[in-house]
């Protein structure tokens, strides 16, 4: 690399900024005179124009946004046609796509195709490219360039300028901040491939601690929602991840990529108006996952359709009527036939049921000698569906029911759920026995949801308003394709975000807020996150909300260390998707250290976990260190101040079983003050006190992991819990132990 090159790319670059500082200036421009002209016209043209000016108040600040790291790459091509005196053509990528005054590109946007060979180019396979450079900047500046040439013409003789790895390696060393960032600059080749693959289908990807695979996923979601932008526009994108804290962590990831029309969701949110994280004991939330529950919860509704046993005499008007069970079993027959929920199918049968009533009681009247035409029945019916026994009778049969009642019933009333269960243990029974007024779990969650679709919405009208919103949304849609057609605006706007602006004409949200509020809702694509530690009784409800069945699945099967998780994706999957899904791996680990990547490795083998195997890009300076000590809570606030000491920024995770880690925190709190936190709190700290399975997803530079051997003890699948805590630093791992010393520590 000579002086005078990056002096070139410093110059190109701040070409670029002038046209961004342009661009910028011009849509505020722009904002100026659309507010100018805000007044008169008609209410749609006002509406309109309130809409654009939003959209350019967004372009403004998207630019504004943009700053850092505007341009990170440069791909050298050939072109016998370029007008460059070498015969060939640079073209840059950056975080979006840029063209000058007429309209030539002078940047890719990093998802276009033609930015693939950026990602994928290798000497062996340069797919048209002879070089490719990464910059590196400070703030709007270069400050320095790497190379990696694919084209032997191109060297100059200095095979050390082959240093593709340079700026990935500054990233990863780089210091954590508790928040994940974007990897746009220094996305690796096979996660390019993962990125880019089809919308369509099931995509699962397997990949060690460590691996990209929520860097990955999370790039894929701003991909699909750029290459597919018609379509996921009005149905959204949705992401699941195992925790708030995990979601706190990954959500600034989509916005400094320039989309922010995604719903972000923990498992304990899936089901909108509950909002839950804590989960039942181990083998309730096994039982709660498994996929018995279904035909259970079936059975339970189907039970709430209550046949009398004996005649009942009701009153109607003055006027006694005796009514015989097989007219009410009759009514649910017709009410059946018609196959939708119980809450739904009601209407159904109380239609069915007041016509024979009215049928019944217009013969009673007639043997008695009464005149009873065919045009009274409308009044007989009146009568009949405004008697307060008919209305006993009917809602006895066919009681209007809400998920959590049905759930609250079940749990709470033994008796009835030893009706729906013959064939269980009493001890199987009582693992769901709880109070009515418990607090929902995690693992309740895809059982109210499954409740909710054997139920219905008790009222049509709220179905039928849900049905207009989303068509309202569509009309939208298509509304502000056409006016960014007629003013000649694409590429500058996008017709979700317009869209979005006409809800002033009527408030109607954006479709992220409109689909995370509708348990109905159904996405274009969902990416699930730490994906094996779902449950059948999750998946089944994943499913519900895109029976397209687009799906990205990304995790790690030697995580899985929730109750009800899986052990292989096969087992995990097949019973959703069939065989119809694809596996592609991650195989380099880009945060651990290789010396402690390899203390989990051996760890997590000596307990038999099936681990993928994967390479680590580095090793740090700092060999595992085990500390055998009776005052653990003494070492690991030593441990925490020297390493402070060294590194007074970085973030610290102490890891520990639920049954320590209270302690620990409550111990260490009042010598560290206010520069510790527990669970999702830690995260804004400098010291994290987490569980385990709170760390999942997570990184820091250093983790203290506390009485190792309990973790493995105490936890269900504790020998996966301990490999998620031994895997979370991307610099130095400790281990403190009273006790002993899990199996495969010692011998890497
Ligand atoms: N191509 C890349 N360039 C720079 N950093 C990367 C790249 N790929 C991954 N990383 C970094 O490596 C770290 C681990 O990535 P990530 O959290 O996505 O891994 P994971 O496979 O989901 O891990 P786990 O299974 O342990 O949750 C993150 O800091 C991420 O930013």
């Amino acid at each position: 690399m000579t002086s005078a090159e990056l002096a070139n790319e410093r110059e190109y670059v701040a070409a670029l900024y002038a046209r961004l500082d342009a661009l910028r200036d011009e849509a505020a421009g722009e904002l100026l005179k659309v507010r100018a002209g805000n007044q008169g016209g008609t209410h749609q043209n006002r509406s309109e124009r309130d809409a654009f000016a939003r959209i350019y108040e967004d372009r403004v600040s998207q630019l504004t946004e943009i700053d850092e790291r505007l341009a990170f790459g440069r791909l050298t091509l050939d072109d016998a046609s370029a007008a460059d005196s070498d015969g060939v053509t640079h073209r840059y990528i950056g975080r979006i796509g840029l063209r000058d005054e007429n309209l030539q590109p002078i940047l890719l946007d990093w998802r276009v195709p033609q930015a693939r060979a950026f990602y994928q180019a290798t000497a062996a396979n340069p797919l048209g490219a002879r070089a490719r450079r990464h910059l590196t900047s400070k703030g709007r500046d270069i400050v320095r360039i790497d190379d990696e040439i694919f084209d032997s013409a191109l060297l100059e003789g200095d095979t050390s300028a082959l240093q593709g790895e340079a700026s990935l390696l500054a990233s990863l060393t780089a210091q954590r901040t508790g928040r994940m960032g974007d990897i746009v600059a220094t996305i690796q080749a096979e996660q390019d491939r993962i990125i880019r693959s089809e919308l369509r289908g099931v995509l699962v990807v397997q990949g060690g601690p460590g691996t990209g695979k929520t860097a990955v996923a999370l790039h894929r979601a701003a991909y699909l929602l750029y290459s597919h932008r018609e379509r996921l526009a009005s149905s959204g994108v949705l992401i699941v991840g195992p925790s708030r804290s995990f979601l706190q962590y990954i959500e600034a990831v989509l916005p400094s990529l320039g989309e922010t029309g995604v719903v972000l969701s923990s498992v304990g949110q899936l089901f909108p108006g509950h909002d839950t994280s804590a989960d039942d004991a181990a083998d309730v939330a096994r039982l709660k996952g498994s996929a018995e529950m279904a035909p259970l919860l079936a059975r339970a509704v189907k039970s709430r359709q209550i046949v009398p046993r004996e005649a009942s005499t009701v009153e109607v008007n003055g006027e006694k009527l005796v009514v015989e069970p097989q007219l009410i079993r009759n009514a649910m027959q017709r009410a059946w036939e018609g196959r939708k929920p119980h809450n739904v199918a009601r209407a159904a049968f109380n239609k069915a049921a007041l016509s024979s009533l009215a049928r019944s009681l217009a013969e009673q009247l007639r043997a008695r000698g009464n005149t009873i035409e065919d045009s009274d029945q409308a009044w007989l019916r009146e009568d009949i569906r405004t008697s307060y026994d008919v209305k006993v009778l009917l809602n006895t049969a066919w009681m209007p029911l809400t998920p959590e009642k049905l759930l609250q019933d079940l749990y709470a009333r033994p008796q009835w759920l030893a009706t729906l269960t013959g064939d269980w243990s009493p001890a199987k029974r009582a693992l769901l026995h709880r109070e009515r007024d418990a607090d929902f779990t995690v693992s309740d969650v895809p059982l109210l949801d499954e409740a909710a679709e054997l139920l219905g919405e008790a009222d049509n009208k709220g179905d039928a308003e849900k049905r207009e919103r989303k068509q309202q949304r569509k009309r939208d849609i298509e509304n502000a394709e056409q006016a960014i057609r007629n003013m000649g605006v694409e590429g500058l706007v996008d017709a979700e975000s317009l869209a979005t602006g006409f809800e002033g004409f009527v408030e109607r949200g954006s479709t992220a807020e409109l689909a995370a509020a509708d348990r109905t809702w159904t996405y274009g694509h969902i990416v699930v996150d730490e994906a094996q530690e779902l449950s059948p009784m999750q998946w089944r409800l994943l499913l519900r909300r895109c029976p397209l069945k687009s799906f990205t699945i990304v995790g790690d099967v030697a995580q899985a260390s929730a109750a009800a998780a899986a052990t292989d994706w096969d087992g995990a999957l097949s019973p959703v998707f069939g065989d119809s899904w694809r596996l592609e791996e991650l195989t380099v680990n880009y945060r651990t250290p290789a010396q402690i990547a390899e203390t989990a490795e051996s760890m997590a083998i000596a307990h038999g976990l099936v681990v993928t195997r994967s390479r680590s890009v580095r090793s740090s300076e700092w060999p595992v260190d085990i500390r055998e000590t009776p005052d653990v809570a003494a070492a690991v606030l030593d441990i925490v101040r020297s390493d402070r000491a060294l590194d007074a920024l970085g973030t610290v995770a102490i890891i520990a079983s639920a049954s320590q880690a209270d302690d620990l925190y409550a111990t260490l709190a009042t010598d560290l003050r206010g520069g510790i936190g527990r669970g999702a709190a830690g995260l804004r700290r400098a010291v994290a006190v987490l569980t385990p399975q709170e760390s999942k997803g997570l990184e820091f530079d250093t983790a203290i992991v506390v009485e190792p051997q309990l973790i493995v003890d105490e936890i269900d699948r504790g020998a996966a819990a301990l490999y998620v805590a031994m895997t979370r630093p991307t610099q130095r791992l400790h281990l403190v132990a009273s006790g002993a010393i899990p199996r495969g520590i010692r011998t890497p």
